[in-house]
């Protein structure tokens, strides 16, 4: 069943380890089959060293499991909460990458500084609120998606294909897995980028000029073309 995109979905988890986005199992990616309302999740626990493709878990939007061996990710119903709700995503990746998961422990939004992001991000890649507000919540794995989808109220998930999950760790999206690595990449090279700009700017580091960044972000993603046009 859906072997395409078990296969698809391995993948993306072993690029994860190749672009030294996640070490041990801290991470994990899915991806969804729309029309048959299934989603291809790593199994929970399972070491990249030893992961297969027939280990890879189905599991339908309400998290029942339809086929695998192994238990699906403890992440998955974050990701089932961002399938539900963000309905253009086809695959969604969640990482522990160093510099991302800085900015999430500090509770801290990526503003966008520069070209590098504007050209993939259009505007500053949100970080979500405590996921207990003070509050004991047992269940916080259901709670993260609802929180991200909360975050994303007045924001455009497919024009900001990551988000930052407080006291977590970063998640991404694409059209499919293997675009949600490449946007967890990004994501990290941005981290990384505007924790040394605001170091070298000593605080006085502002927002990048809208100009700018309409024009990076809208060129690069076929909506125009060149200053002046
Ligand atoms: O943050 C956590 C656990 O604290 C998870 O994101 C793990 O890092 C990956 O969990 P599994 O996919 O192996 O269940």
């Amino acid at each position: 069943m859906l072997e395409e995109l078990k296969q698809k979905v391995y993948k993306a988890n072993m690029m994860l380890k190749e672009k030294e986005l996640i070490i041990l199992t801290w991470g994990n990616a899915s991806g969804i089959d729309r029309e048959k309302g299934l989603v291809v999740i790593k199994p929970s626990g399972v070491p990249y060293e030893r992961l297969k493709v027939g280990d890879m878990v189905v599991v339908d939007l309400d998290g029942n499991k339809i086929e695998g061996d192994l238990k699906p990710s403890s992440d998955t119903p974050t990701h089932l909460e961002l399938y539900k709700n963000f309905k253009n995503i086809g695959g969604i990746v969640h990482t522990h990458s160093k510099w991302a998961t800085m900015w999430a422990q500090a509770g801290r939004g990526i503003e966008a500084y520069g070209t590098t992001h504007a050209d993939y991000f259009y505007g500053m890649i949100p970080c979500t609120r405590n996921l207990t507000e003070g509050e004991i919540e047992l269940d916080y794995e259901k709670e993260t998606g609802k929180v991200i989808v909360e975050t994303f109220q007045s924001i455009d998930p497919d024009s900001i294909p990551s988000v930052l999950v407080k006291s977590h760790g970063p998640f991404s999206w694409g059209k499919d897995s293997i675009e949600a690595v490449n946007n967890a990449l990004i994501l990290e090279e941005l981290a990384h980028i505007a924790y040394g700009s605001e170091h070298l700017s000593r605080g006085v580091l502002k927002r990048m000029d809208q100009n700018l960044l309409d024009t990076h972000y809208l060129r690069k993603h076929g909506k125009n073309a060149y200053y002046g046009q």
